[in-house]
């Protein structure tokens, strides 16, 4: 635990508390270890770091002057009004972005020119430890740096390093992949709750389904489609719902739906 240094969040939101909190129930770091900016609009993530004993300011500054590792976790369009703010202060901190769409080299040009900087893109099963994080480091972030990052995120879930190239896609797809998924879940309670079931015993059904059936994929590493065809028997029920499915386009419309998260990511990196 000691080798990880202070940590410090700017822009205290529902991502960085997800991680915050990850990061506290791994064990990698203690409430008194980390410091975060949060909006005093923001009351909602005010209370809940507060909760968790985090110290909380308003200001950006001491959050960069306090910490070692700084995640910058403001919304995209937000992040060229802080990046000036943090520039004097930024010699030889480590800055770990999650902002989607916001690249290396727009967060290299915008701090000191000794600031060790990575772009990461986490998502929010982190706040239960199952998120899945990947980063990519910048001119200046040495391969400790990527360790360091690595351990850190993977703490709370599964990580990667990538090109950078990669970010858009992997923006859309996993960072914004929990939502599709929260809508599915939703989806499939109401069908069942349709059907007669209780609202509380669906969403339970549901959730395990979602979570069973991803982790089929990931521990058997079978193709997706077998696994598919092992659950549809011939005439039986899967199959008359399957058919449904593909008659409304449903894997056209998920597919489509990572493209236009992918092309609206690219539209905030100004490509
Ligand atoms: N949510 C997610 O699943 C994921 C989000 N991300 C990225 O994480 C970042 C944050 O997203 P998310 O947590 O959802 O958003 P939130 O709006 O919950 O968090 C951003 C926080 O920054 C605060 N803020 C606004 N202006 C400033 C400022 N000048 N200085 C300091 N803090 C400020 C906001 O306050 P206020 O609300 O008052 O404006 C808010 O509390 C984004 O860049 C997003 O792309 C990445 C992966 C997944
Ligand atoms: O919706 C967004 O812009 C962010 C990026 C990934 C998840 N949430």
């Amino acid at each position: 635990m000691n080798q990880v240094g202070k940590i410090g969040v700017v822009g205290g939101g529902k991502m960085a508390l997800a991680m915050v909190k990850g990061f506290l129930t791994a064990g990698l770091t203690k409430s008194e270890r980390v410091i975060a900016s949060v909006h005093p609009d923001d009351k909602q993530s005010l209370k809940q770091f507060e909760q968790i004993n985090v110290e909380t300011v308003v200001e950006n500054a001491p959050v960069v002057e306090k910490s070692d590792i700084i995640f910058i976790s403001v919304k995209p369009q937000v992040v060229p009004i802080i990046l000036p703010e943090m520039r004097p202060l930024s010699n030889n901190k480590l800055f770990i972005s999650i902002a989607m769409g916001i690249t290396l080299k727009v967060l290299e040009e915008n701090l000191s020119s000794e600031a060790r900087v990575i772009r990461a893109m986490p998502n929010t099963p982190a706040l239960v430890r199952s998120g899945c994080s990947v980063f990519a480091r910048g001119t200046k972030a040495s391969q400790v740096d990527g360790e360091l990052t690595k351990s850190l995120l993977a703490a709370i879930g599964t990580c990667e390093e990538v090109p950078e190239s990669y970010f858009d896609a992997i923006t859309a797809l996993s960072g914004s992949g929990p939502a599709y998924v929260f809508v599915m879940i939703e989806a499939l309670a109401d069908g069942g709750v349709r059907m007669g079931l209780p609202r509380d015993l669906a969403y339970r059904l549901a959730a395990q389904t979602v979570l069973g059936a991803g982790q089929l994929v990931r521990d058997t590493k079978e193709h997706p489609g077998l696994l598919k065809d092992n659950v549809t028997s011939p005439a039986g029920s899967t199959a008359a719902a399957l058919k449904v499915l593909e008659t409304a386009g449903f894997r056209g419309t998920v597919s489509n739906a990572v493209e236009a998260a992918t092309l609206r990511c690219r539209e905030i990196s100004g490509k």
